[in-house]
Order: C-alpha cells, then sequence, then structure tokens
C-alpha cells in the first residue's frame, strides 16, 4: 500500500510553527455521535470495542467527518482504553456510563504482573487500521495517532470508570507513590511502544491525551502526569514512514497552570482547554512551539452569531503569528448540530493570519 505524504499539510505545517496561508483546524471527537453517518456505523457493530478494533469499520468512521467538513486533519478513531484491554483487563462500554473495567487494578500483585502489550501482535488492528486509512486518504490531508497519558490511563484502571474524586488512585498516591509510579512505568513503556507503532503503520503526528492531569495538585503533576510523558515523548521515533518529522501534540485538561513545565516535556505542540486565554498563553510560551484549541465546545450550542464571535476572539487573541492550529477545548459532545459545526470550520478557514 503506498501512503503519500499529504496534498494539504497545513496543520503539520502549524505543529512546527511554519508559515500557513489558513489557520488549520480539526475537532477533539470528530468522530462520533453527533453526526447522523457515525450513529449508523455504530449501530451496524456489535459494541464500541468492535467499531475499535474492526479496521474497516474504524477506517470508515475516521473519515466521515473529514467527508463532511473540510477539515485540515484525520484522527485515528479508537479508544485510549485498547491499552488496559491488550493488557487482559476487561472492558466494557455501558451505555449512558461509558467505559467500565470488572476488575479495577486494586493490590501490588496485580500491578506487578501487568504485561507491556507487543502493538504488533495484541493491538494489530490499531496498526491495520492506521495503515488503511492512510491509504483511503491518500495524501489529502495528514492522519494524527494517539494515546492516553499514563496518569489518565491508571485512573481508569484504578478506579474501574469514570470518577469524580479519583479516591482510589489518590489513595495510593498518598499512600504507597513508589507502587503508583511502578504502574506508571509499566503504562510508560506501553505507550511508547503502542505510539512508535502506529508511526511505523504511519501515522503523521501523535498526541497524548492528559484528560485527567489537572485532577492533581502542581507537585503531584510534575511526578506523576508530566513526568512519564515527558519520557514517552524522548522515546518516540520522531520520523515518520514518509521521512518526515513527526509532531508530538500534549494536552492536559485544566493544564493551564504548568504550560511552562509542560513546554519543556519535548513537545511541539500544547493543547490547551477553555480556561486558557490563547493569547496570554502565546505571551506566557513565547513563539517557540505551536498552540492548539481552545473554543469551548458548548460555545457550538450558542446562537450562529455568537459561535463566529466567540471563534474569532481566539483567533485575534492568538494574532498572525505561526503556530496556531485551531481545534475545542475538549471533546465535541454528542448532541452538537451539524450545521454549527460546518460553520466552525468557515470561520476559521476565512480569517487571514
Ligand atoms: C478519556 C478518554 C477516553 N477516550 C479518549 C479519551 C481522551 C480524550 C478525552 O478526554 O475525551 C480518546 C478518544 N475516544 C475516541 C476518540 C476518537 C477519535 C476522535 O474522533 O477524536 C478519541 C481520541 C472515540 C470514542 N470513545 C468513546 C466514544 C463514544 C462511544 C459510543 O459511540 O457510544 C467515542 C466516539 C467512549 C469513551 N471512551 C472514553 C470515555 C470516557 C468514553 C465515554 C464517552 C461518552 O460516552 O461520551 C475514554
Amino acid at each position: 500500500m503506498t501512503s503519500p505524504a499529504s496534498a494539504n499539510d497545513r496543520f503539520l505545517r502549524a505543529c512546527l510553527c511554519q508559515p500557513v496561508e489558513q489557520i488549520p483546524i480539526w475537532l477533539m471527537r470528530q468522530a462520533g455521535r453527533y453526526l447522523p453517518e457515525y450513529r449508523a456505523t455504530r449501530a451496524r457493530a456489535k459494541d464500541f470495542l468492535t467499531l475499535c478494533s474492526t479496521p474497516e469499520l474504524a477506517c470508515e468512521v475516521t473519515l466521515q467527518p473529514v467527508q463532511r467538513f473540510p477539515l485540515d486533519a484525520a484522527i485515528l478513531f479508537s479508544d485510549i482504553l485498547t491499552i488496559p484491554h491488550a493488557m487482559g483487563m476487561d472492558l466494557q462500554f455501558l451505555d449512558g456510563e461509558g467505559p467500565v473495567f470488572s476488575s479495577p487494578l486494586r493490590d501490588t500483585k496485580a500491578i506487578r504482573a501487568l504485561p507491556v502489550p507487543d502493538p504488533e501482535t495484541e493491538l494489530r488492528y490499531v496498526m491495520d487500521a492506521v495503515r488503511l486509512i492512510r491509504h483511503e486518504l491518500a495524501g489529502r490531508i495528514p492522519l494524527i495517532g494517539f494515546a492516553g497519558s499514563p496518569w489518565t490511563l491508571a485512573c481508569y484502571m484504578i478506579e474501574g470508570r469514570g470518577s469524580r474524586d479519583f479516591q482510589h488512585i489518590k489513595a495510593m498516591l498518598y499512600s504507597d507513590p513508589e507502587l503508583l509510579e511502578q504502574l506508571l512505568d509499566t503504562l510508560v513503556r506501553a505507550v511508547a511502544q503502542y505510539l512508535n507503532a502506529q508511526i511505523r503503520a504511519g501515522a503523521q503526528a501523535v498526541m497524548l491525551f492528559d484528560s485527567w492531569g489537572g485532577a492533581l495538585t502542581s507537585a503531584a503533576y510534575r511526578r506523576f502526569s508530566l513526568k512519564p510523558m515527558t519520557r514517552i515523548i524522548s522515546a518516540l521515533e520522531r520520523t515518520g514512514s514518509d521521512g518526515q518529522k513527526v509532531p508530538v501534540i500534549l494536552f492536559t485538561k485544566g493544564g493551564g497552570n504548568w504550560l511552562e513545565a509542560m513546554a519543556d516535556s519535548g513537545a511541539d505542540v500544547l493543547g490547551l482547554d477553555w480556561t486558557v486565554d490563547m493569547g496570554e498563553a502565546r505571551r506566557r510560551l513565547g513563539p517557540a512551539l505551536a498552540l492548539q484549541g481552545n473554543l469551548d465546545p458548548m460555545a457550538l450550542y450558542g446562537s450562529p452569531e455568537l459561535l463566529v464571535q466567540e471563534t474569532q476572539a481566539i483567533l485575534e487573541s492568538h494574532g498572525p503569528q505561526a503556530g496556531h492550529i485551531f481545534n475545542l477545548g475538549h471533546g465535541i459532545t454528542p448532541q452538537t448540530p451539524v450545521e454549527q459545526v460546518a460553520r466552525l470550520v468557515e470561520t476559521v478557514h476565512n480569517w487571514r493570519p
């Protein structure tokens, strides 16, 4: 299968702070339930994990948003929890509840016994999806691969499901931090191998989703979230299958207080949630790395006029200098009106840096 480099490489150029004639845009969770075509494919698959683990279906839903809107990048359709699943943890996605592990990790023995999955065999379905998507995209736009951060994966593995207060993992953090570090160390190796396999399969940029880093104190964020991510970034093969540099995007939701520390991770791009002012982030960080974000996903539920205003405010706030990738501050949500997404993409593309 031949996979040419991208005809539209605005996204990759912006990641590397190179000049672009139009600000690139893609959306976290751009393939998902707000799209009727996603709901139709999802109804054909037995369940969500079958959708993720069948390369033809994963490819189909990856392409849906980029066929409907002129987005500047595609993101692999998968989930961050493929790794704990491949480690042997029993995972189910329950309607209205999200992911649930039937036996959360709670003891030393289970943590010590966790294997590092071989991405080329146990997660081969992900690599097959990457290869198939690259082939189907035929170089029109780049493909982003991704993984969860070790801290965020550990949150789900220890809590067993989504959580408000992270009682179990924080109890471990404050009673046996070395044990937590042991788990994070296993996850560093698993995520680094997984992302390198995605890069070898054809991912042209990779993103670390640290959805729950913002739940930590500043000191704990550095030790238990940022440090493991920094180790992963330094272990990545940064040259893609086309010989081009593979940018790394680091997104910590709620990480606005720690941007300077995040910039030292080796990432090329920092993802910002909506609580940070884009222009202020740019002033704090200087011109050396790219910024991605940061529209409040709920702005898509507002009036067309205010959506355009909010979008332009972010573009103006960042200003004309290189290194802005427009995105939401977190994932798009299921009831989002499709026509508002079209309006958002058009507004970003019509703005001249
Ligand atoms: C924390 C997390 C997860 N998964 C992910 C994260 C990190 C990003 C974030 O903070 O949002 C990452 C993820 N999950 C999914 C993608 C697809 C790629 C994309 O289009 O961005 C990505 C990048 C598909 C998905 N992953 C999931 C869905 C919905 C499942 C469905 O179709 O029923 C999708 C489209 C399921 C999922 N998976 C997870 C949760 C909490 C849920 C339930 C969410 C919900 O029900 O709204 C774990």
